[in-house]
């Protein structure tokens, strides 16, 4: 019997391949051996005895550990903060690998597919689990890019708490803002790392600042940096006044140096950690009642005194309570600073107990996840993550239960906790109703299979990948029978067809890039239809009288509306009908084939004669709704973008000029270091191909996010452009 096992599609790939295959040792050696053409494994993959690498600990130990002593958490962060680096420290310190991966020699542990290790980037979630000190500390890897922040929101939801991942020289970022949004709205207590200590312009001081701005997170200083840039070669544990320091001549920092500090030795160092120390009890005390109550009774003489373990129980309450924020700092590249990392992680972040979900959970076949690789277990404790394997019908986001009687006693559970929800917000019930937000793709393009004969092929790799990633989206083009595929950006839709070739052996052929546009009316319209057909010896008639308005919403799904004199009599399966005949509209609008957004339909009649069809009466209701969409004054919406341009000053100008150009609209240019911030919006449409140009401006200097931010109104004269262009005309 199981308890309190909560499962997700972690590692979406795998689960995928499983299922096809449904022996996934064939899985991982077919990939390494398309792997090894273009990729400098720096370890020994293919030699695995069973499942196991070489270079990777023996799991025995660390089966079924207490729930007390498990830690579930993510490593969030924007693009090239250092996740995978500091993963790979991670993995190595814990003696989970016998080398260090490096992003940039493409062979770390978590960034396992192809794309992940050409690119240096993370595009799909990998989850290890390792020990460190007694602890089980199951740990997932999550991508930075901006396209793939769907696979990011879908972790958070399994996790007990996470490792905000900064750039010390760039502090909060448009990408940490996102996935610090997302942690936010499932209640993830954090801790923050700032990386990159030794790099030029790091500044832990700003890093810390911003996050106090940007994040509006209360940041509790545990550590001081020693040194900074060219310069930084430790740490000071403020709840312990001890120093760290690091052995610059050691290649791999796995031995450091903790000493107290002493009045004799560092007279400077220990004045500034004893200031930062009662600041940090104050700070504290502030917030956590029973901290202020020991605080005021036994120490409030001499901070000094309090014993450190005393103040790490409090800082626990606060991380948990979500009221500040732990921050950290090192150099992941340096070797420096993740040890204690590790320490706080199981110190201060949660046990799946302390986050109180209430599930039970029966499952038959179950796998522990070690990046690519997995081992089958006979069971699981309460608090562990784990795969399973053949689910047909199981997308991300379900939660699964053990059975009918499980589920409707949690669904019950829910309704009694959702009557107390005004006066406390509770766990179990979020996590058990909240899915994942799918965000909606902005680009599409048709995709072709190499001949009709594969086409089967092309739809069965599509379904699949829809599976694990339900950002991207599929359909099929009425007027041409094109498939096209809709996804969250450039990168998205490359990286989809990258794996369409390498994973499922199809050579397809993507057409143009195109923007995801939306239509709107802008004036009140009725209009009627009829639709009588005999087939057979039956007469189908229908007449319908609807009106489609505008109104505010910013919502693809219309508002659907009934007159009083027919909502009354009006039979359930007719009603479906109406309703999906309305949606099938509106999914194709008069001007650009695109989605109708921000529409109310009125249904004024509805006469039809006995015997008539439902999907007669779909039909009809969908003609006479598009009648009225056409008759309509009409609007192109595009979407439109926040943009965060991250630049050396002497780029600072081409990079306006060429935003000028591109119809952007700049809000704000902010300085952080030696480099500007540019923040505003641009049209998408003006933005492709963005990456390319601006390493060509600015020498490969500059980086920048995009994040969709609304769908806006088109001028008369893009818009005729556009709709020219579409139509062959120019
Ligand atoms: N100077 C310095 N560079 C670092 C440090 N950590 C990582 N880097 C470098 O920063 C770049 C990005 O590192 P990654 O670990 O791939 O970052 P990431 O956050 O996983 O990136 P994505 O997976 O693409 O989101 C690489 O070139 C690393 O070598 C650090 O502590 N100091």
């Amino acid at each position: 019997m199981l308890s309190n096992l909560r499962i997700c599609a972690v590692s979406h790939q795998t689960i995928s391949s499983v299922h096809i295959n449904n022996i996934c040792c064939y899985k991982v050696r077919a990939s390494l051996k398309r792997l090894k053409p273009h990729v400098p494994l720096g370890r020994n993959y293919s030699s695995l005895p069973g499942l196991i690498g070489n270079d990777i600990k023996s799991l025995h130990s660390i089966i079924n550990p207490p729930i007390a002593k498990i830690r579930n958490i993510g490593i969030m962060a924007h693009i090239d903060a250092g996740k995978t680096t500091t993963t790979e420290r991670i993995l190595y310190y814990s003696g989970y690998t016998r080398s260090l991966g490096d992003v940039d020699d493409g062979d770390t542990v978590t960034d396992f597919m192809a794309q992940e290790r050409e690119r240096g980037i993370t595009i799909q979630s990998a989850a290890v689990t390792f020990d460190w000190k007694g602890y089980r500390v199951n740990l997932i890897d999550t991508p930075g890019h901006v396209d793939f922040t769907l696979e990011v929101e879908r972790c958070l939801r399994v996790l007990d708490g996470a490792v905000a991942i900064f750039d010390a020289s760039a502090g909060v970022e448009a990408q940490t803002l996102t996935v610090w949004r997302q942690a936010d709205k499932h209640n993830i207590p954090r801790i923050c790392f700032l990386n990159k200590m030794d790099k030029t312009g790091a500044s832990f001081k700003y890093a810390v600042e911003s996050i106090r701005e940007k994040l509006k997170a209360k940041p509790l200083l545990l550590q001081l940096p020693i040194g900074e840039a060219k310069t930084f070669k430790g740490v000071v544990d403020v709840v312990t006044k001890e120093k760290l320091l690091w052995n610059s001549n050691s290649n791999d920092g796995k031995d450091f140096e903790r000493k107290p500090l002493l009045e004799i030795s560092d007279p400077e160092l220990l004045k500034e950690t004893t200031e930062a120390r009662n600041a940090l009890i104050e700070q504290v005390a502030d917030l956590d009642d029973e901290f202020a109550d020991l605080v005021l009774e036994e120490f409030s003489e001499n901070f000094d005194l309090l014993p450190a373990e005393k103040l790490q129980t409090a800082i626990h309450r606060v991380t948990l309570a979500q009221t500040a924020v732990p921050v950290l700092c090192g150099s992941a590249l340096k070797n420096k600073g993740i040890q204690p990392l590790l320490d706080a992680v199981t110190v201060y972040l949660p046990s799946p107990e302390e986050r109180n979900y209430e599930f039970l959970e029966r499952i038959s076949r179950l796998l522990l996840p070690f990046a690519d690789q997995h081992v089958e277990i006979p069971s699981l404790t309460a608090g562990n993550i784990a795969l399973t394997v053949g689910l047909k019908h199981t997308a991300t986001g379900d939660t699964i239960v053990s059975s009918k009687s499980s589920a409707l006693a949690a669904a019950r559970r829910a309704e009694r906790e959702g009557e107390k929800k005004h006066r406390q917000n509770n766990e179990a019930e979020r996590v058990l109703l909240a899915g994942v937000e799918i965000p909606e793709p902005v680009f599409f393009c048709t995709i072709e299979p190499p001949s009709v004969s594969k086409q089967p092929d092309l739809e069965h790799a599509l379904k699949c990948l829809q599976r694990e990633d339900p950002s991207l989206k599929v359909r099929l083009d009425p007027d041409s029978g094109q498939t096209v595929l809709c996804g969250m950006g450039e990168l998205h839709i490359e990286i989809i067809h990258d794996r369409i070739k390498r994973e499922y052996g199809l050579e397809t052929y993507l057409g143009p890039l195109q923007v995801a546009y939306r239509e709107t009316i802008l004036n009140s319209v009725r209009a009627t239809d009829t639709l009588d057909r005999t087939l057979g010896d039956k007469r189908h008639l229908v007449t319908v009288e609807v009106e489609a308005r505008p109104i505010e919403t910013s919502s693809v799904t219309p508002v659907i509306e009934y007159a009083e004199s027919i909502s009354e009599g009006l039979l359930k399966v007719s009603k479906e009908a109406i309703e999906s005949g309305i949606h099938s509209a509106c999914l194709q609008g008069p001007l650009l084939g695109s989605p109708v957004q921000d529409v109310a339909i009125t249904l004024y009649s509805l006469t039809v004669h006995p015997g008539t069809s439902t999907t007669m009466i779909s039909a009809c209701v969908s003609r006479c709704v598009q009648k009225a969409l056409k008759k309509a004054d009409k609007q192109v919406l595009e979407p439109l973008m926040n943009l965060e341009v991250t630049v050396a000053r002497d780029y600072l100008s081409p990079v306006l000029a060429d935003l000028a150009q591109r119809r952007g609209n700049i809000q704000e240019i902010q300085t952080r270091q030696d480099n500007k911030v540019v923040i505003g919006f641009v049209p998408l449409a003006d933005i492709m191909g963005y990456s390319t140009v601006l390493r060509t401006l600015t020498s490969g200097s500059a980086t920048f996010a995009l994040e969709l931010s609304t769908y806006q109104a088109m001028n008369s004269q893009d818009q005729n452009t556009l709709l020219n262009r579409r139509s062959g005309l120019t």
